[in-house]
This record gives structure tokens, sequence and C-alpha cells, in this order.
């Protein structure tokens, strides 16, 4: 298929790896990627704020095409917020993308659309790309209110940002019954949401801020189920979490993000 919008592979390391296990991974998938793969996918790099400064010295230094973030930013510009990291201190290590809402903060730190709104407005200020995650359990998903559920979760991370901000936002549709469980969801059900999550950014701003914004997959992606997903023409390249942990693997995802331009 044909789409005017760049693939984008993102591999989120969650709590893996330390600052001298990045260096080693990122070094490798440095090696195994060349500048072919670059020339039509973005590849980013959502390391823990440990590893942050050790991957960028690898990427300043050998001037790799590898873009990286944060996996979490806090609401707050600074102050005393002890054990938050803010985007300031994000956008100084050079990173271009913030994970923002994803299901593991929603559940775990029990983040909601108000705390996940004012933390992509933190990300804006501090010229970060927010990759906002939505996407339903398995009750929601059961009942069959994925795509209300999915598209609630844009509306409240969403209030208040402009069309102008809104155009350089990814959405990431990750249904959480699929995430770490090796449960993948169809080519089909990606594409339900995702092309809802993309009317309703029509509905909210204009066709050109819906037809700009690049909207992910994520939840037990690998190279051997990625393509049909790839395919679909609401979805731009993948959230990877598991998989991003293995370079070889996450390498022929990329490859797969070549592909379906
Ligand atoms: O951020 C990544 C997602 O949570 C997907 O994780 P997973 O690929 O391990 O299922």
């Amino acid at each position: 298929m044909t789409t005017a919008r760049r693939p984008l592979m993102a591999g989120n390391w969650k709590m893996n790896l330390n600052h001298l296990e990045a260096i080693a991974h990122t070094q490798k998938l440095a090696f195994a990627l060349n500048d072919k793969d670059f020339d039509r996918v973005d590849v980013a790099l959502l390391p823990p704020f440990t590893d942050l400064r050790s991957v960028q010295t690898l990427v300043d230094g050998d001037k790799l095409r590898i873009v990286y973030g944060g996996q979490d930013l806090s609401r707050h510009d600074g102050g005393a917020y002890t054990g938050d990291v803010s985007g300031a201190m994000l956008a100084k290590l050079g990173c271009t993308f913030v994970l923002v809402g994803h299901s593991e903060r929603r559940q775990y730190h029990h983040e909601d659309d108000d705390l996940v709104n004012a933390k992509v407005l933190a990300a804006y200020r501090h010229s970060l790309t927010p990759i906002l995650c939505v996407g339903e359990g398995l009750p929601v998903r059961q009942a069959g209110g994925q795509v209300a559920h999915s598209v609630s979760q844009l509306d409240g991370a969403l209030r208040t940002v402009t069309a102008e901000q809104a155009r350089s936002v990814v959405v990431a549709y990750e249904p959480v019954w699929a995430i770490g469980t090796g449960e993948v969801a169809t080519p089909a059900d990606a594409q339900e949401v995702c092309s809802a999550l993309r009317a309703r950014l029509a509905e909210l701003y204009d066709g050109e801020v819906a037809a700009a914004v690049r909207i992910l997959y994520g939840g037990s992606v690998k190279s051997d189920n990625i393509a049909g997903i790839m395919d679909q023409p609401d979805v731009d390249g993948a959230l990877v979490g598991g998989a991003s942990l293995d370079p070889g693997e996450f390498v022929k995802l990329c490859r797969f993000g070549e592909m379906s331009v």
C-alpha cells in the first residue's frame, strides 16, 4: 500500500537493559541497520531513563540516524517532585519522543486522562513529540467497546492541544489484552481502531491533521505477525515491547516498516 506518512518503528525497552547493556544493544542495532534502512523508516528507541545518556553518546558520537526518547515524563517542568523526570531534562538529552499514557503507567501508576493530557502538554512545552498510547482492556473488547474506549482516551489526552501541536503527535493503539501476551490483534482489529482514531482526529481538527498523524499498532508484535498489520491503510508503524529487546528481531521489524511505504 502507499502512504504519505513515514513509517515509525519504536522499541520500548520498558524496565529492561541497564546502561551498559544499552550500549551493547544500540551498537548491535547500529551495526545491523544501514543507511538504506533509514531512508524510508524512522527507528526510535525508548530506553529507561538511566540509559538515555549512554544512547545519546553513541548516537551523537557515531552520527547514528536512530532517534530516541523517554518512556514517561512529569507534568511539571521542575521542582520538588522526587523521582520524576521533566520534559526539559529529556529535551536536554536530545530526546525526540516521549511515551505518554502507556497502559502500564495507567494501570500501575493510576494515570488518568487528565494527567495524560497534562503530560502531552508538558511534552510540547519542550518540543518533544508525544507518542500517545491508547487502547482497551479485555472486558471492553469483549463488550465491543474498543473504538469508543480508544477514541475517548484520545479525546481526553488531546484536550486543549492545538491543531498545530496535534499535527506532530504519534498515536499508538495498544490493546491491553495484546501487550506481552503473545496474542496479537488481527490486522482487521488494528485497522478498525486505527481508522476510527484517524477519523476522530479529522473531527477534532481537520482532514489535513488527521492525514499527517502517524498511528502505530502495539501489542505482541513480532517479525512473523507484523506484515498484515503494516499493510493496513491506517497503521503507520509499530510500538514494539518484548521483540525490541532482540536486536536481530527488531531490525527485521524495521525492515517491515520500510516495505510498507
Ligand atoms: O510499548 C510496547 C507495548 O506495550 C507492546 O509490548 P509487547 O510488544 O511486549 O507486547
